[in-house]
């Protein structure tokens, strides 16, 4: 299965909750389905694809558009990796989509109308059957709100995503497939200048610090990505900065053995940050292109842990000035708004320079990827829709757009 129909079939407690809701709230406020459907439409929904710029390449892919940070090196090496391809063709609505459909309105009279001239000459099929339409007015503006809001928006995001879909179309009757097709727009409008994938330099070994609060995936993340860096043919060492917990280290250890890359260990205990200077010195000998250095899971109100960050960073420096090369925050999209204070909190102390979101999947929160993405513009490298090696892509807004509304 590609990892677009993944996403599609794996964001549906997300798209359910926002597809359902505009479906609810567009159906309520349509008591006249014969008059909505006889009224020409005065305009008809752009496709969300429409504005879209082309998808980026994969998120272990270098991606030559993307300028790097100040202080780092100069990136030529484009070498791509190889990424499941999206679907040219959407897959048919799964089953767990279907609830999000809006109830099949009863035929209005434009429906079974014979085809007009055109139609006839060109041979084109019957009009679909109308949907229900409803007047946008302030009260059915608010109601998008409440569902964008709902759905870990964010009430700054909502209300410039609902004063968009607003402007210029008061008084318009639209349908819930319009309103999805405007929205999914307006989102891929706020989430295409972040949708970058992780960029790759000449610099070796470029070195990749993840960071985030206990849980959110960085291991799974960090194994993820290292397997497709290793089959892209870079040669990768991981280092397991977590060495508190012996637990997670062996789950590394699983991880490196999945990827076919080497984990760097220290003794339980011992200081994080010497274990990444010792990394730094293999990843240099063995001529590695990536170092990739797992960090203990931290709160961000812990200030010592935040302190040891600060210090593997300042270790790390005295082999290399300008590593580390990025730093990644990895989220878990169920903790919904609580990743916009875990972005300010670990920007301020790591310099983080892109984020991924974990677990997509199994979650109603995922708008709030769109409230990252308009607050802090952060780029975003990849999302993880599962637990698998193959669960983690690029991030590709116009099909998360497109997931996130239910379309
Ligand atoms: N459903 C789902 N589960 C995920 C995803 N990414 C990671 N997980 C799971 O989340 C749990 C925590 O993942 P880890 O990679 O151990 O998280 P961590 O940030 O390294 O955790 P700490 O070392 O405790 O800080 C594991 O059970 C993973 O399998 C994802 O995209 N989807």
């Amino acid at each position: 299965m590609s990892f677009f129909s993944k996403l599609r079939e794996r964001l549906t407690k997300s798209s359910s909750k926002i597809g359902q809701g505009l479906d609810d709230l567009v159906g309520e406020g349509s008591p006249e389905p014969e008059a909505a459907a006889a009224q020409p439409d005065r305009e008809t929904a752009p496709s969300a694809g429409a504005t879209a710029p082309a998808p980026p390449a994969g998120p272990a892919s270098a991606s030559p558009a993307q300028s790097p940070a100040a202080e780092q090196p100069r990136r030529s090496d484009p070498a791509p990796i190889p990424m499941p391809v999206p679907d040219a063709a959407r897959p048919a609505p799964t089953p767990a989509q279907a609830p999000a459909q809006a109830p099949t309105p009863a035929p209005a009279p434009e429906a079974t109308k014979k085809p007009g001239l055109m139609g006839r000459i060109f041979g084109g099929a019957a009009p679909a059957p109308a949907e229900p339409k409803r007047e946008l007015d302030d009260a059915m503006l608010e109601e998008l709100e409440d569902t964008l809001v709902a759905a870990d928006m964010g009430v700054d995001t909502a209300l410039r995503v609902t004063a968009n879909i607003a402007e210029g179309r008061m008084g318009r009757r639209v349908s819930a497939s319009e309103l999805k097709t405007l929205l999914a727009t307006e989102i891929t409008r706020i989430m295409s200048p972040v949708a970058r994938p992780l960029p790759l330099y000449p610099k070796k070994p470029q070195v990749v610090l993840v960071v985030g609060v206990n849980g959110s995936g960085k291991t799974t993340t960090i194994g993820k990505l290292a397997s497709q860096f290793k089959a892209a043919g870079k040669n990768v060492v991981i280092a397991a900065g977590d060495t508190f917990r012996a637990a997670a280290v062996e789950q590394l250890q699983v991880w490196g053995q999945r990827a076919g890359v080497p984990v760097m260990t220290a003794p339980e205990g011992s200081d994080p940050a010497s274990l990444a200077f010792d990394a730094m010195t293999r990843a240099e000998a063995e001529g590695a292109d990536l170092l990739m250095i797992d960090t203990a899971g931290r709160l961000q109100n812990r200030a010592d842990l935040m302190e040891e960050l600060a210090k593997i960073v300042r270790v790390i420096r005295k082999k290399d000035p300008s590593a580390p090369h990025n730093t990644l925050l990895v989220l878990d999209a169920t903790t919904g708004q609580n990743a916009l204070s875990q972005v300010e909190t670990f920007r301020k102390l790591a310099d983080v320079s892109g984020l991924v979101m974990t677990k997509l999947d199994g979650t109603a929160r995922g708008g709030v990827l769109v409230a990252l993405a308009d607050k802090f513009g952060l780029p975003i490298h990849a999302i993880g829709v599962g637990e698998q090696i193959d669960d983690l892509d690029a991030f590709e807004p116009d099909e998360f757009a497109r997931a996130l509304v239910g379309l």
